[in-house]
């Protein structure tokens, strides 16, 4: 049996850094041609970042991608490395002569495409064959999908090739692989974090080597890109789905293991392999390989429980959103209280302390607790901590214009955002949203105030995750023999957003246990009012709780970015119009 050791590079790129990403591109190539490597791979759209969005419809940008993959092509080859078939995923653009075997594509439309560099050339492209237009992708929009089942052989090995997608639908280059006989399926990907995803993934990749009738490689993309995060992980299995090996979580690192797998038959099979898709087979020329001293067999990394994994990718999110958007520290308003507190956290983990800002901002309500639990979280984690008195702005503002009620309530709120917004200006960091799920859901945050911002790592985690998280977190850092980084008090203390006296979040909400579990029956699983109270919640509450839901719209669309951690993020997984009169309650 021919023996094949693969590179499965878990890495990072830049949406549009096409320089960087081939530069990181060259970089692990290296490494991995240096440990023996024989076939080494990178994650879908690796050159251009994913996901390019509009950017896919901008000629230039395809035009600058298929050059910068060409200009790799030749770089390998001038730093010596071109032996070594590279497979990496670009932005690409149909061919005028594609057009003809794939009759109905227009000539030029966008496709997002993957390529087998070998010896300085572009040996083989292909292009995504399942598009997907659900939740955060809207793919449709974009692309053409490719109508080929592409097959490299490698060192005697037929080695077909498959994007992300065309794993998560029935049909398509699975079957088309045990078709052409291939003897292993390598499927680059970039998909992003959910929680639980990695068991549904692993199910997934378990059944789909088993349809394909061969090993299956599965390297993930790791990183961050706006609001998604991608957390690696990337699976080999063998073709009746046990486990060979496994990436971890949250990191870049390269794969490496060798796999003997059924030689190819001499012919390679041609023709149309199933579902139309055509076999677009390239035999490449192999160099002579030098015996090789070390073994790679493969391992399994360990896994993460939930609320370390979620933790994770809360971090991997806010520190890919600010170090890729060229900044250095972040700056948030320090309440004392739960949120913000947990932000703070998140933020010293992504980017150190020494580069986390925190505001406290009292103002005539302000209780003693909310500056003394700021303090303590300053001298916990070592953050940069300082004051500014909001009570003179506040009665200069009230000496001016006569409010009352709320709108004197929130003026506090939006004097707090006004000076965040001051203080990042003149200082560069950029301010954090402390917003959480819950409060975006019913609305519980003010305009122009609390919710002012670039990025809210919190705001896909509800409120009792919030508590969960910094338990977590606190009781992680004891394990290791260090200080918990949040005050107890800001965990058992009640929430209060301290704008009148004595005010608490159960004035206007209900419990937080019972106001979440309603909204995730109405907000991430889009049951109708009916079905939610048949599933056990009081009718008058699930009332009251859709109306918030529904009227606060406009709030949300306003709110910053932030890290998608549930198959429903506010935003791109769910869109609902502002202007709509259709209530489920009456
Ligand atoms: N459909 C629509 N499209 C566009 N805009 C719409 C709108 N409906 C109202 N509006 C506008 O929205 C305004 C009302 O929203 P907004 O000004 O935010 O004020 P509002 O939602 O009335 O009050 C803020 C709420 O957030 C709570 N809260 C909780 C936690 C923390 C904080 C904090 O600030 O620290 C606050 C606070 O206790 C209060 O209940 C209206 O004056 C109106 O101009
Ligand atoms: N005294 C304050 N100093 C600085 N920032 C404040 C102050 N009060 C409120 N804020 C800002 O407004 C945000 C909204 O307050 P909110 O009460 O919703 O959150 P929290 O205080 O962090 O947590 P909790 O809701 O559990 O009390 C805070 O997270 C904080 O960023
Ligand atoms: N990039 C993709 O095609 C991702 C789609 C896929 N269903 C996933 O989330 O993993």
């Amino acid at each position: 049996m021919p023996q094949l050791r693969i590179a499965l590079n878990q890495t990072d790129s830049c949406v549009g850094d096409l320089a960087g990403n081939a530069d990181a591109v060259l970089r692990w190539t290296r490494q991995a041609a240096e440990r023996g490597a024989h076939l080494v791979a990178f994650p879908e759209m690796m050159l251009t970042g994913y996901p390019v969005e509009d950017l896919a419809l901008r000629p230039s940008f395809v035009s600058a991608s298929r050059a910068a993959l060409r200009g790799l092509a030749a770089r390998l080859e001038r730093e010596g490395l071109g032996d070594v078939p590279v497979v990496v995923g670009y932005l690409d653009r149909s061919e005028a002569e594609e057009v003809r075997e794939n009759a109905g594509q227009p000539a030029g439309a966008p496709r997002n495409a993957a390529a087998v560099l070998h010896r300085g050339e572009v040996a083989l492209t292909f292009a995504k064959h399942h598009l997907p237009n659900y939740g955060v992708f809207d793919e449709f929009r974009y692309f053409v999908p490719g109508e080929t089942l592409p097959v490299v052989r490698v060192r005697g090995v037929d080695v077909a090739l498959a994007i992300c997608e065309d794993l998560w639908q029935d049909g398509g280059r699975v079957p088309a692989a045990r078709a052409a006989g291939a003897g292993l399926l390598l499927a680059i990907n970039a998909s992003p974090y959910e929680v639980n995803k990695d068991d549904t993934r692993l199910e997934l990749v378990r059944k789909r080597a088993q349809e394909a009738g061969c090993v299956l490689a599965y390297l993930a993309m790791m990183g961050g890109q706006d609001e998604l995060v991608f957390d690696g992980d990337s699976i080999v299995v063998d073709r009746d789905g046990s486990v060979i090996a496994r990436a971890g979580q949250f990191a870049e690192e390269c794969l490496l293991l060798d796999l003997d797998l059924p030689a190819a038959e001499e012919r390679p099979r041609s023709g149309v392999a199933g579902d139309g898709l055509r076999i677009d087979h390239v035999t490449l020329g192999a160099a002579p390989v030098e015996p090789y001293p070390v073994e790679y067999p493969g391992a399994v990394a360990p896994r993460m429980e939930d609320p370390e994994e979620i933790y994770q990718a809360l971090v991997t999110g806010l520190r890919a959103y600010v170090v890729k958007n060229g900044f250095r520290s972040v700056l948030i308003g320090l309440s004392g209280g739960i949120d913000s507190s947990l932000v703070a956290a998140l933020a010293c983990d992504a980017i150190g302390p020494a580069n986390v800002h925190g505001l406290s901002m009292p103002s005539h309500y302000s209780s003693e607790h909310s500056r003394s639990d700021a303090a303590e979280l300053a001298r916990r984690t070592g953050l940069n901590l300082r004051t500014v008195e909001v009570a003179p702005m506040f009665d200069a503002y009230m000496s001016a214009v006569e409010l009352t009620g709320l709108a004197e309530e929130n003026l506090q709120s939006r004097l707090r955002g006004t000076l965040l917004m001051a203080v990042s200006n003149q200082e560069g960091h950029i301010v954090l949203a402390p917003g959480n799920k819950s409060e975006l859901a019913v609305g519980y945050s003010t305009l122009y105030g609390d919710s002012v911002g670039a990025y809210g790592p919190i705001k896909d985690l509800y409120k009792t995750g919030v508590y969960r998280l910094a338990r977590w977190r606190n009781e992680a850092a004891a394990r290791r023999g260090e200080t918990p980084p949040i005050p107890e008090n800001s965990i058992s203390k009640p929430p209060s957003a301290e704008l009148r006296p004595g005010q608490l979040d159960t004035d206007s909400l209900p419990d937080y246990d019972e106001l979440d579990r309603v909204l995730e029956l109405y907000v991430d699983r889009d049951l109708g009012r009916e079905e939610i109270i048949a599933a056990g919640h009081p009718e008058a509450l699930v009332t009251r709780i859709l109306r918030m839901v529904d009227t606060a719209e406009y709030k949300r669309r306003q709110y910053p970015p932030g890290t998608k951690i549930s198959p429903k993020v506010f935003g791109k997984d769910r869109r609902l119009p502002i202007t709509n009169r259709w209530r489920e309650h009456a």
